[in-house]
């Protein structure tokens, strides 16, 4: 089975393209053996790129740990890259199905190849029973959520998949790895979260750190970069437009109305292909 490691700002994810070649018969299994960074090819999940009726093509994501995500943000920039360099959509503009509905995403060509992509993510999920959390508050901005002896002032955002933000003095200094696994399984989250710490430099500029679910931390989250944004709004902590400093690089994030999509905007690289001795 042919397959291609692509990277979004280093959020890597092995993507298996199934235009011309049948889809793997367990994808959740694939994604566990193949993301393994010591017996597999390594990556933070396996995305499908698949034939779309409604789209240019389908996305499905697996996080590391086997399990689904409904986007991706890092991900979904990719797919398009990968649908314009590949020759299946060599259009500036293309639409991705994905499990929030279809997106469009525009291109900026470089020699033949897409270096950045802007995406519009889709209106934020706000409705608690959505996201979905027990947090208090619809939606729940700076709610308390009570974590080994500690609270934390959570806003929770959905981007089609769940967001938690923590708005910290210092989000290095976060003892990410030891309170990310207990605040994504936390019984206020129902359907798992990805966590996010953030300070705030300015109303324009931000930078944060993730928790992902099902994969761990990561060097970025592109819908848990939007969803910052938004936190950030309803917070009254940032303007609308924000520069996102992560780990592996920078986004810039624009939520120009509360009843509006959010628009992302980064970079999509291709690392290499390979062949992966069974489906
Ligand atoms: N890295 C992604 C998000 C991937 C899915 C996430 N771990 C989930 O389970 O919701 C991004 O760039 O958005």
């Amino acid at each position: 089975m042919k397959f291609t490691k692509m990277h979004g700002l280093g959020n890597d994810y092995v993507y298996i393209e199934t235009f011309h070649q049948p889809e793997p018969s367990d994808p959740s299994l694939l994604a566990r053996t193949i993301s393994d960074r010591h017996f597999g090819v390594g990556s933070d999940g396996l995305i499908l790129i698949m034939p779309s009726r409604q789209a240019d093509a389908r996305m499905r994501m697996f996080n590391a740990d086997g399990s689904e995500g409904e986007m991706c943000g890092n991900g979904v920039r990719c797919v398009a890259k990968y649908l314009h360099d590949h020759g299946i959509a060599r259009k500036e503009r293309v639409t991705v199905e994905t499990g929030r509905g279809v997106l469009s995403l525009d291109l900026k060509i470089d020699q033949g190849e897409a270096k950045l992509v802007r995406v519009d993510m889709g209106t934020p999920i706000l409705r608690a029973a959505e996201i979905p959390t027990l947090l208090p508050g619809d939606p729940p901005i700076d709610a308390p959520l009570q974590v080994d002896g500690q609270t934390f002032a959570v806003t929770a955002v959905s981007m089609g998949n769940p967001h938690a933000i923590i708005f910290v003095e210092d989000s290095a200094a976060f003892p990410l790895e030891r309170l990310g696994p207990l605040i994504e399984n936390h019984p206020m989250f129902p359907r798992r979260v990805n966590l996010h710490v953030v300070d705030v430099f300015g109303p324009e500029e931000v930078r944060m750190r993730t928790w992902e679910r099902g994969s761990g931390i990561t060097l970025a989250c592109g819908t848990g970069a939007c969803a910052v944004c938004v936190a950030g709004v309803l917070t009254g902590r940032t303007s609308r437009r924000i520069l996102a400093h992560l780990p592996g690089g920078d986004l810039q994030l624009e939520w120009p109305e509360p009843s509006e999509s959010v628009f992302m905007t980064g970079p999509a690289t291709e690392v290499f292909s390979g062949e992966w001795p069974a489906g």
